[in-house]
């Protein structure tokens, strides 16, 4: 079996309680509270740029240029794909996107770039891919379970987050044989630290969605302060 197969199956708990969380349920239903979406929109709108600096941290570490140019081709799809799907929940709220731009990440989203950084900074090219790769991997499976499971049809207002993610099969093949190419050349040692990167990462998409809906926030919030 191939080890991306075995995170896949290894985690699947988390994959299901993803799937079936209330602010993935009313991304399909098509009913979002506008609190919840404006908190999602603001905190991945910065979890973005961390994901986008921990990619650079990546490539800082890397030791190979096939590598470099995968983490480029990455960080590419970071900086343009996403902003199609965050325009949809915009439009949703009716607010403009740069009005919910420059925030800083609640605790939960704060913990997962960190946690991404650490694996970046510290770990092997294999490491820093098990950690990044539950970020497209989830928003995948999550496309694709909405657009089998409601009618997404034209008018439906999340039709083109959906399809957004629906159609990323490829991208996340691509990270999967990337992945599998240094798992085949790893340690034990190193492989065990890939799995827990990866679980960990999970978790914390999961934990996202749970801070989005209910609009967590550090306590007594000083934006001057608490923004980096
Ligand atoms: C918390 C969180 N997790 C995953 C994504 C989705 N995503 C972020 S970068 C990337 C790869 C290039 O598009 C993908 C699929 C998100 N937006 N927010």
């Amino acid at each position: 079996m191939k080890f991306s197969e075995e995170l896949k199956l290894e985690n699947e708990d988390i994959f299901t309680l993803i799937k079936n969380h209330p602010f993935v349920e009313g991304i399909g239903k098509g009913i979002l509270s506008v609190d919840a979406v404006r908190h999602y929109v603001q905190a991945d709108y910065a979890y973005l740029n961390g994901f986008m600096k921990t990619i650079g941290s990546a490539i800082g570490n890397a030791n190979h240029r096939n590598d470099i140019a995968y983490f480029s081709a990455l960080m590419q799809f970071s900086l343009h794909d996403e902003i199609q799907a965050h325009l949809c929940f915009c439009e949703y709220i009716n607010v403009n996107y740069e009005d919910l731009q420059g925030q800083p990440l609640p605790p939960t989203g704060d913990h997962y770039v960190k946690h991404m950084m650490y694996h970046a900074q510290t770990g092997t090219t294999g490491e820093a891919i098990s950690a990044l790769l539950p970020c497209p991997w989830t928003y995948y499976e999550i496309g694709k379970y909405l657009n089998e499971t409601w009618q997404v049809s034209d008018n439906h207002p999340f039709q083109i987050w959906i399809q957004c993610y629906a159609n990323t099969k490829q991208d996340v093949e691509e990270m999967c044989e990337r992945l599998d190419e240094h798992a085949r050349h790893a340690s034990e040692k190193e492989k065990a630290s890939m799995k827990i990167a990866f679980r960990k990462s999970c978790q914390l998409e999961y934990l996202f969605w749970e801070m989005a809906m209910s609009t967590e926030e550090w306590p007594s919030l000083k934006e001057d302060i608490n923004n980096e």
